[in-house]
Protein backbone atom coordinates (compact mmCIF):
# COMPACT_ATOMS: atom_id res chain seq x y z
CA UNK A 1 0.00 0.00 0.00
CA UNK A 2 1.46 3.59 -0.22
CA UNK A 3 0.93 4.14 3.83
CA UNK A 4 3.64 1.84 4.37
CA UNK A 5 7.12 3.09 6.75
CA UNK A 6 4.54 5.81 7.98
CA UNK A 7 5.41 7.42 10.81
CA UNK A 8 3.21 8.19 13.50
CA UNK A 9 1.80 11.33 14.31
CA UNK A 10 2.73 13.55 17.30
CA UNK A 11 1.06 16.80 19.25
CA UNK A 12 0.95 19.65 18.09
CA UNK A 13 3.51 21.96 19.88
CA UNK A 14 6.41 18.83 18.15
CA UNK A 15 7.87 17.99 14.76
CA UNK A 16 5.65 15.71 13.21
CA UNK A 17 8.32 13.15 13.08
CA UNK A 18 11.68 12.96 12.95
CA UNK A 19 11.97 13.32 9.26
CA UNK A 20 10.21 16.62 8.85
CA UNK A 21 12.65 20.10 9.29
CA UNK A 22 14.09 20.84 13.61
CA UNK A 23 12.65 24.03 13.06
CA UNK A 24 9.06 23.21 11.27
CA UNK A 25 7.09 22.99 14.74
CA UNK A 26 3.41 25.00 15.06
CA UNK A 27 3.24 27.21 18.28
CA UNK A 28 -0.05 26.23 19.88
CA UNK A 29 -2.67 28.78 20.37
CA UNK A 30 -5.93 28.71 22.02
CA UNK A 31 -7.87 29.86 18.87
CA UNK A 32 -10.41 27.14 17.80
CA UNK A 33 -9.54 25.41 14.45
CA UNK A 34 -12.00 25.54 11.62
CA UNK A 35 -13.34 21.72 12.18
CA UNK A 36 -13.05 21.15 7.95
CA UNK A 37 -9.91 22.59 7.01
CA UNK A 38 -9.01 21.96 3.10
CA UNK A 39 -5.89 22.94 1.09
CA UNK A 40 -5.32 23.82 -2.40
CA UNK A 41 -1.73 23.06 -2.14
CA UNK A 42 -0.72 23.71 -5.84
CA UNK A 43 0.66 23.36 -8.46
CA UNK A 44 1.72 27.05 -9.05
CA UNK A 45 0.29 28.59 -12.49
CA UNK A 46 -1.93 25.30 -13.17
CA UNK A 47 -5.66 26.43 -12.96
CA UNK A 48 -5.40 27.47 -8.82
CA UNK A 49 -7.60 30.50 -9.18
CA UNK A 50 -9.78 29.25 -11.31
CA UNK A 51 -10.58 26.09 -9.12
CA UNK A 52 -10.42 28.33 -5.97
CA UNK A 53 -12.96 31.32 -7.19
CA UNK A 54 -15.27 28.93 -8.52
CA UNK A 55 -15.52 26.61 -5.09
CA UNK A 56 -15.90 29.51 -2.74
CA UNK A 57 -18.43 31.74 -5.16
CA UNK A 58 -20.52 28.82 -6.23
CA UNK A 59 -20.32 26.98 -3.13
CA UNK A 60 -22.36 28.50 0.10
CA UNK A 61 -20.30 26.00 2.24
CA UNK A 62 -16.73 26.28 1.31
CA UNK A 63 -15.23 29.54 2.54
CA UNK A 64 -11.98 31.39 2.30
CA UNK A 65 -10.09 33.68 5.28
CA UNK A 66 -11.48 36.57 6.51
CA UNK A 67 -8.93 39.05 5.55
CA UNK A 68 -8.50 41.83 7.84
CA UNK A 69 -9.65 45.34 6.82
CA UNK A 70 -6.87 46.91 7.15
CA UNK A 71 -4.66 44.69 5.37
CA UNK A 72 -3.64 45.41 1.70
CA UNK A 73 -5.37 44.45 -1.25
CA UNK A 74 -2.75 42.19 -3.70
CA UNK A 75 -3.04 39.61 -6.12
CA UNK A 76 -5.23 36.67 -4.95
CA UNK A 77 -6.42 37.92 -2.02
CA UNK A 78 -7.89 36.01 0.54
CA UNK A 79 -6.85 32.83 -1.77
CA UNK A 80 -3.58 32.48 -0.69
CA UNK A 81 -2.70 33.12 3.24
CA UNK A 82 0.48 32.11 2.76
CA UNK A 83 1.16 31.02 5.39
CA UNK A 84 3.00 27.30 6.24
CA UNK A 85 5.91 27.49 4.31
CA UNK A 86 7.79 30.79 5.79
CA UNK A 87 10.28 31.36 8.68
CA UNK A 88 9.56 32.53 11.18
CA UNK A 89 6.14 31.34 11.19
CA UNK A 90 3.72 34.03 11.46
CA UNK A 91 0.87 33.97 14.07
CA UNK A 92 -0.56 31.22 13.99
CA UNK A 93 -3.78 32.66 16.19
CA UNK A 94 -4.17 35.36 13.34
CA UNK A 95 -4.51 32.99 10.55
CA UNK A 96 -7.32 30.67 12.68
CA UNK A 97 -9.20 33.78 13.31
CA UNK A 98 -8.88 34.16 9.63
CA UNK A 99 -11.24 31.98 9.77
CA UNK A 100 -13.51 31.74 12.52
CA UNK A 101 -16.10 32.69 11.00
CA UNK A 102 -16.34 28.87 9.18
CA UNK A 103 -18.67 27.00 10.67
CA UNK A 104 -18.65 23.19 11.66
CA UNK A 105 -21.32 22.63 8.65
CA UNK A 106 -18.67 24.39 6.16
CA UNK A 107 -14.94 23.86 4.93
CA UNK A 108 -12.73 26.47 5.13
CA UNK A 109 -9.92 26.63 2.22
CA UNK A 110 -6.35 27.87 2.42
CA UNK A 111 -5.52 27.65 -1.10
CA UNK A 112 -1.53 28.56 -1.44
CA UNK A 113 0.12 27.04 -4.27
CA UNK A 114 3.70 27.08 -2.86
CA UNK A 115 2.93 25.04 -0.13
CA UNK A 116 3.36 21.49 -1.98
CA UNK A 117 6.90 21.84 -2.88
CA UNK A 118 8.24 22.70 0.67
CA UNK A 119 8.44 19.63 3.16
CA UNK A 120 8.43 21.94 5.73
CA UNK A 121 4.79 23.36 5.04
CA UNK A 122 3.79 19.70 4.90
CA UNK A 123 5.12 19.34 8.31
CA UNK A 124 3.42 22.16 10.12
CA UNK A 125 0.18 21.30 8.05
CA UNK A 126 0.01 17.63 9.27
CA UNK A 127 1.10 18.77 12.57
CA UNK A 128 -1.73 21.54 12.86
CA UNK A 129 -4.63 20.18 10.69
CA UNK A 130 -3.84 15.90 10.69
CA UNK A 131 -7.37 15.86 9.55
CA UNK A 132 -7.50 18.16 6.26
CA UNK A 133 -7.90 17.65 3.01
CA UNK A 134 -5.38 18.24 0.35
CA UNK A 135 -5.93 18.86 -3.01
CA UNK A 136 -3.28 19.11 -6.03
CA UNK A 137 -4.25 20.42 -9.35
CA UNK A 138 -0.91 19.53 -11.21
CA UNK A 139 -0.69 20.81 -14.68
CA UNK A 140 2.33 20.00 -17.49
CA UNK A 141 5.06 20.86 -16.05
CA UNK A 142 7.07 22.51 -19.24
CA UNK A 143 4.31 24.72 -19.42
CA UNK A 144 3.91 25.19 -16.11
CA UNK A 145 7.60 26.74 -15.62
CA UNK A 146 6.41 28.85 -18.61
CA UNK A 147 3.63 30.31 -17.04
CA UNK A 148 5.46 31.09 -14.15
CA UNK A 149 8.51 32.74 -15.69
CA UNK A 150 6.25 34.77 -17.68
CA UNK A 151 3.90 36.02 -14.83
CA UNK A 152 7.08 37.08 -12.94
CA UNK A 153 8.32 38.49 -15.82
CA UNK A 154 5.03 40.36 -15.86
CA UNK A 155 5.09 41.23 -12.20
CA UNK A 156 8.56 41.71 -11.18
CA UNK A 157 10.04 43.75 -14.56
CA UNK A 158 12.91 42.73 -16.58
CA UNK A 159 15.55 43.16 -13.85
CA UNK A 160 16.25 40.26 -11.97
CA UNK A 161 14.85 37.62 -13.90
CA UNK A 162 16.83 36.51 -16.69
CA UNK A 163 15.19 34.84 -20.43
CA UNK A 164 13.59 31.49 -19.58
CA UNK A 165 16.45 29.03 -21.13
CA UNK A 166 18.83 31.11 -18.72
CA UNK A 167 16.86 30.96 -15.77
CA UNK A 168 16.40 27.14 -16.55
CA UNK A 169 19.82 26.01 -17.24
CA UNK A 170 20.67 28.13 -14.37
CA UNK A 171 18.90 26.10 -11.76
CA UNK A 172 19.04 23.11 -13.81
CA UNK A 173 22.99 23.10 -12.81
CA UNK A 174 22.20 24.06 -9.56
CA UNK A 175 20.13 21.00 -9.04
CA UNK A 176 22.12 18.70 -10.24
CA UNK A 177 24.99 20.05 -8.03
CA UNK A 178 22.74 19.08 -5.14
CA UNK A 179 21.85 15.83 -6.49
CA UNK A 180 18.21 16.90 -6.73
CA UNK A 181 17.53 16.68 -10.20
CA UNK A 182 15.90 13.37 -9.59
CA UNK A 183 17.22 12.33 -13.29
CA UNK A 184 18.10 8.63 -14.45
CA UNK A 185 21.15 8.77 -15.79
CA UNK A 186 21.70 6.61 -18.92
CA UNK A 187 25.68 6.24 -18.43
CA UNK A 188 28.16 4.62 -21.03
CA UNK A 189 24.98 3.07 -22.12
CA UNK A 190 24.26 0.98 -19.04
CA UNK A 191 20.49 2.11 -18.08
CA UNK A 192 19.28 2.88 -15.17
CA UNK A 193 21.38 4.34 -12.68
CA UNK A 194 18.74 4.96 -9.85
CA UNK A 195 18.56 7.89 -7.55
CA UNK A 196 20.63 6.93 -4.13
CA UNK A 197 23.44 5.31 -6.72
CA UNK A 198 27.34 5.81 -6.27
CA UNK A 199 27.94 7.19 -9.57
CA UNK A 200 28.76 10.89 -9.27
CA UNK A 201 30.32 11.65 -12.70
CA UNK A 202 28.41 11.40 -15.89
CA UNK A 203 30.17 11.05 -18.83
CA UNK A 204 27.21 10.71 -21.73
CA UNK A 205 23.75 11.83 -21.43
CA UNK A 206 20.39 11.45 -23.41
CA UNK A 207 19.06 14.49 -21.61
CA UNK A 208 19.60 16.86 -24.66
CA UNK A 209 21.28 20.19 -24.81
CA UNK A 210 22.25 21.44 -21.14
CA UNK A 211 25.68 20.17 -20.75
CA UNK A 212 25.89 17.79 -18.19
CA UNK A 213 29.35 17.67 -16.80
CA UNK A 214 28.56 16.32 -13.83
CA UNK A 215 25.89 14.93 -11.12
CA UNK A 216 26.56 15.15 -7.02
CA UNK A 217 25.59 11.59 -5.68
CA UNK A 218 21.61 11.68 -6.31
CA UNK A 219 19.19 12.63 -2.87
CA UNK A 220 16.85 9.68 -2.74
CA UNK A 221 13.92 11.87 -1.46
CA UNK A 222 12.06 15.42 -1.77
CA UNK A 223 12.72 15.79 1.80
CA UNK A 224 16.33 14.78 1.25
CA UNK A 225 16.69 17.45 -0.68
CA UNK A 226 14.40 20.38 0.54
CA UNK A 227 13.78 18.87 4.49
CA UNK A 228 14.56 22.62 5.82
CA UNK A 229 13.73 24.24 2.85
CA UNK A 230 11.49 27.65 3.64
CA UNK A 231 10.36 29.93 1.02
CA UNK A 232 11.29 32.96 2.56
CA UNK A 233 14.88 32.21 3.26
CA UNK A 234 15.62 29.65 1.25
CA UNK A 235 17.58 26.78 3.28
CA UNK A 236 17.60 26.92 7.52
CA UNK A 237 20.67 26.53 9.17
CA UNK A 238 19.72 28.45 12.21
CA UNK A 239 18.86 27.05 16.03
CA UNK A 240 16.53 25.14 16.92
CA UNK A 241 14.11 26.90 18.80
CA UNK A 242 12.92 29.61 16.79
CA UNK A 243 10.06 31.51 19.03
CA UNK A 244 7.33 33.02 17.19
CA UNK A 245 8.20 36.03 15.31
CA UNK A 246 12.10 35.70 16.10
CA UNK A 247 13.72 37.16 13.32
CA UNK A 248 16.00 34.14 11.78
CA UNK A 249 16.51 35.91 7.98
CA UNK A 250 20.57 35.74 8.90
CA UNK A 251 20.46 31.80 9.43
CA UNK A 252 19.07 31.37 6.43
CA UNK A 253 20.86 30.43 3.33
CA UNK A 254 20.07 30.76 -0.18
CA UNK A 255 20.98 27.23 -1.72
CA UNK A 256 18.04 27.28 -3.64
CA UNK A 257 15.49 30.04 -4.44
CA UNK A 258 11.77 30.31 -3.53
CA UNK A 259 10.66 31.04 -7.41
CA UNK A 260 12.33 27.11 -8.38
CA UNK A 261 10.88 27.10 -12.16
CA UNK A 262 11.92 23.44 -12.88
CA UNK A 263 12.05 21.79 -9.29
CA UNK A 264 8.45 22.86 -8.59
CA UNK A 265 7.37 20.51 -11.74
CA UNK A 266 9.19 17.36 -10.09
CA UNK A 267 5.45 16.52 -8.50
CA UNK A 268 5.46 12.76 -7.90
CA UNK A 269 8.28 13.59 -5.38
CA UNK A 270 6.67 16.27 -3.94
CA UNK A 271 3.30 13.78 -3.56
CA UNK A 272 5.60 10.80 -1.93
CA UNK A 273 6.14 13.32 0.57
CA UNK A 274 3.02 14.21 1.43
CA UNK A 275 1.41 10.74 1.34
CA UNK A 276 4.10 10.10 3.76
CA UNK A 277 2.23 12.76 6.27
CA UNK A 278 -1.24 12.23 5.06
CA UNK A 279 -3.30 9.17 4.50
CA UNK A 280 -4.10 8.91 0.44
CA UNK A 281 -8.15 9.34 1.21
CA UNK A 282 -7.32 12.80 2.17
CA UNK A 283 -5.59 13.45 -0.97
CA UNK A 284 -6.81 14.21 -4.74
CA UNK A 285 -5.21 14.68 -7.71
CA UNK A 286 -6.36 17.09 -10.25
CA UNK A 287 -4.98 16.54 -13.65
CA UNK A 288 -5.01 20.24 -15.18
CA UNK A 289 -6.13 18.85 -18.97
CA UNK A 290 -9.30 17.76 -17.15
CA UNK A 291 -9.67 21.32 -15.49
CA UNK A 292 -9.50 22.46 -18.70
CA UNK A 293 -11.72 20.28 -20.75
CA UNK A 294 -14.35 19.25 -17.97
CA UNK A 295 -14.33 22.15 -15.37
CA UNK A 296 -17.69 21.41 -13.92
CA UNK A 297 -17.00 17.63 -13.34
CA UNK A 298 -13.91 18.43 -12.02
CA UNK A 299 -16.13 21.00 -9.79
CA UNK A 300 -18.29 18.01 -8.80
CA UNK A 301 -15.36 15.76 -8.05
CA UNK A 302 -14.04 18.27 -5.17
CA UNK A 303 -17.09 19.41 -3.68
CA UNK A 304 -18.08 15.16 -3.07
CA UNK A 305 -14.33 14.85 -1.91
CA UNK A 306 -14.66 17.99 0.71
CA UNK A 307 -17.66 15.68 2.14
CA UNK A 308 -20.15 18.78 0.96
CA UNK A 309 -23.34 18.27 -1.01
CA UNK A 310 -22.76 18.88 -4.91
CA UNK A 311 -26.11 19.68 -5.27
CA UNK A 312 -25.38 23.03 -3.09
CA UNK A 313 -23.43 24.15 -6.39
CA UNK A 314 -25.14 27.23 -7.99
CA UNK A 315 -24.34 27.64 -11.83
CA UNK A 316 -21.60 29.50 -13.37
CA UNK A 317 -21.35 33.06 -13.55
CA UNK A 318 -21.45 35.13 -16.82
CA UNK A 319 -18.04 36.30 -17.64
CA UNK A 320 -17.44 38.85 -19.64
CA UNK A 321 -14.62 37.56 -21.79
CA UNK A 322 -12.19 34.74 -21.33
CA UNK A 323 -9.70 34.84 -18.42
CA UNK A 324 -7.33 36.45 -19.89
CA UNK A 325 -6.38 39.94 -18.44
CA UNK A 326 -5.51 41.81 -21.12
CA UNK A 327 -3.19 45.01 -21.08
CA UNK A 328 -1.26 43.96 -18.06
CA UNK A 329 2.36 46.05 -17.53
CA UNK A 330 3.69 45.26 -14.08
CA UNK A 331 2.40 48.40 -13.08
CA UNK A 332 -1.17 47.19 -13.19
CA UNK A 333 -1.25 43.77 -13.03
CA UNK A 334 -2.67 43.83 -8.97
CA UNK A 335 -5.44 46.37 -10.11
CA UNK A 336 -6.24 44.44 -13.13
CA UNK A 337 -6.31 41.33 -11.10
CA UNK A 338 -8.85 43.16 -7.99
CA UNK A 339 -11.07 44.23 -10.57
CA UNK A 340 -11.22 40.74 -12.97
CA UNK A 341 -14.61 40.02 -13.66
CA UNK A 342 -13.69 36.84 -14.59
CA UNK A 343 -12.93 33.41 -12.89
CA UNK A 344 -9.27 32.27 -12.82
CA UNK A 345 -6.60 34.34 -14.25
CA UNK A 346 -4.54 34.16 -17.83
CA UNK A 347 -1.73 36.61 -18.34
CA UNK A 348 -0.90 37.51 -21.68
CA UNK A 349 2.74 36.40 -23.03
CA UNK A 350 5.16 39.03 -22.06
CA UNK A 351 7.46 38.39 -25.13
CA UNK A 352 6.76 38.42 -28.48
CA UNK A 353 7.58 35.19 -30.21
CA UNK A 354 9.08 33.66 -26.69
CA UNK A 355 7.29 29.78 -27.54
CA UNK A 356 9.75 29.99 -30.67
CA UNK A 357 12.34 31.72 -28.77
CA UNK A 358 12.99 29.31 -26.63
CA UNK A 359 11.81 25.92 -28.66
CA UNK A 360 14.67 24.28 -27.61
CA UNK A 361 14.77 24.82 -24.31
CA UNK A 362 10.97 23.52 -23.83
CA UNK A 363 12.36 20.47 -25.71
CA UNK A 364 14.75 19.58 -22.75
CA UNK A 365 12.56 20.30 -20.26
CA UNK A 366 9.77 17.73 -21.98
CA UNK A 367 13.03 15.15 -21.51
CA UNK A 368 13.86 16.04 -18.63
CA UNK A 369 10.23 15.26 -16.81
CA UNK A 370 9.85 12.47 -18.45
CA UNK A 371 11.45 10.06 -15.84
CA UNK A 372 9.50 12.17 -12.88
CA UNK A 373 5.98 11.91 -15.03
CA UNK A 374 6.44 8.35 -16.07
CA UNK A 375 6.67 7.80 -12.40
CA UNK A 376 3.68 10.48 -11.55
CA UNK A 377 1.61 8.20 -13.50
CA UNK A 378 2.90 4.90 -11.71
CA UNK A 379 1.96 6.40 -8.75
CA UNK A 380 -1.21 7.24 -9.80
CA UNK A 381 -1.84 3.79 -10.93
CA UNK A 382 -0.95 2.42 -7.92
CA UNK A 383 -3.32 4.84 -6.05
CA UNK A 384 -6.50 3.64 -8.69
CA UNK A 385 -9.07 5.95 -9.23
CA UNK A 386 -9.17 7.10 -5.67
CA UNK A 387 -6.83 9.92 -6.53
CA UNK A 388 -9.10 11.49 -8.72
CA UNK A 389 -6.76 11.75 -11.29
CA UNK A 390 -7.29 10.94 -14.79
CA UNK A 391 -5.26 10.78 -18.25
CA UNK A 392 -1.51 12.70 -18.52
CA UNK A 393 0.13 15.54 -19.49
CA UNK A 394 0.61 16.67 -23.25
CA UNK A 395 3.99 15.65 -24.48
CA UNK A 396 4.72 18.43 -26.36
CA UNK A 397 3.01 22.06 -26.45
CA UNK A 398 0.98 23.39 -29.36
CA UNK A 399 1.75 26.41 -30.70
N1 LIG B 1 -10.64 26.59 -16.14
C1 LIG B 1 -9.33 26.50 -16.29
N2 LIG B 1 -8.81 25.30 -16.58
C2 LIG B 1 -7.49 25.18 -16.77
N3 LIG B 1 -6.61 26.19 -16.66
C3 LIG B 1 -7.07 27.38 -16.36
C4 LIG B 1 -8.44 27.62 -16.15
N4 LIG B 1 -8.59 28.91 -15.86
C5 LIG B 1 -7.36 29.47 -15.88
N5 LIG B 1 -6.45 28.55 -16.20
C6 LIG B 1 -5.00 28.71 -16.35
O1 LIG B 1 -4.40 28.70 -15.08
C7 LIG B 1 -3.16 29.43 -15.13
C8 LIG B 1 -3.06 30.22 -13.83
O2 LIG B 1 -2.93 29.30 -12.79
P1 LIG B 1 -3.10 29.70 -11.26
O3 LIG B 1 -4.36 30.38 -11.07
O4 LIG B 1 -2.86 28.44 -10.49
O5 LIG B 1 -1.90 30.72 -11.11
S1 LIG B 1 -1.29 31.24 -9.73
O6 LIG B 1 -0.41 30.18 -9.23
O7 LIG B 1 -2.37 31.55 -8.82
O8 LIG B 1 -0.54 32.44 -10.13
C9 LIG B 1 -3.21 30.28 -16.39
O9 LIG B 1 -2.20 29.79 -17.25
P2 LIG B 1 -1.43 30.70 -18.33
O10 LIG B 1 -2.49 31.23 -19.22
O11 LIG B 1 -0.50 29.76 -19.03
O12 LIG B 1 -0.70 31.75 -17.57
C10 LIG B 1 -4.60 30.04 -16.95
O13 LIG B 1 -4.65 29.95 -18.34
Amino acid sequence: SLQEHKLPLVSNAQPVDSRCCYAANVPESSVERPKNMAFLIGAQKSGTTFLFDELVSRHPRIKAQTLRKDRKLRINGAKEPHFFHKIPLKSFSSYLYSYSKVTDEETAMDATPDYMHIPSAACRIAASFPGAKIIAVLRDPVMRAFSQWNMMKIIQGSGRLKDFDVEVEREIKNLRNEGCSFEKFDINGHEGVERGGTVARVERSQKGKIALESVERPKTSWNDCFKCFFFSCGTYRGPANTSEGEDVSSSCRYDFSGEGLVRRGLYVHQLKWWLELFPEDQMMVINHEQLKNDPERVLDDVIAFLSQDVALKTSMKEISQDNTLVNVSESNVNAAFIHKEASGWSLPISEEHALEKYAETLRFLYSFYEDANKELYQLMAQWGTSSGWKGSFPQSYIL
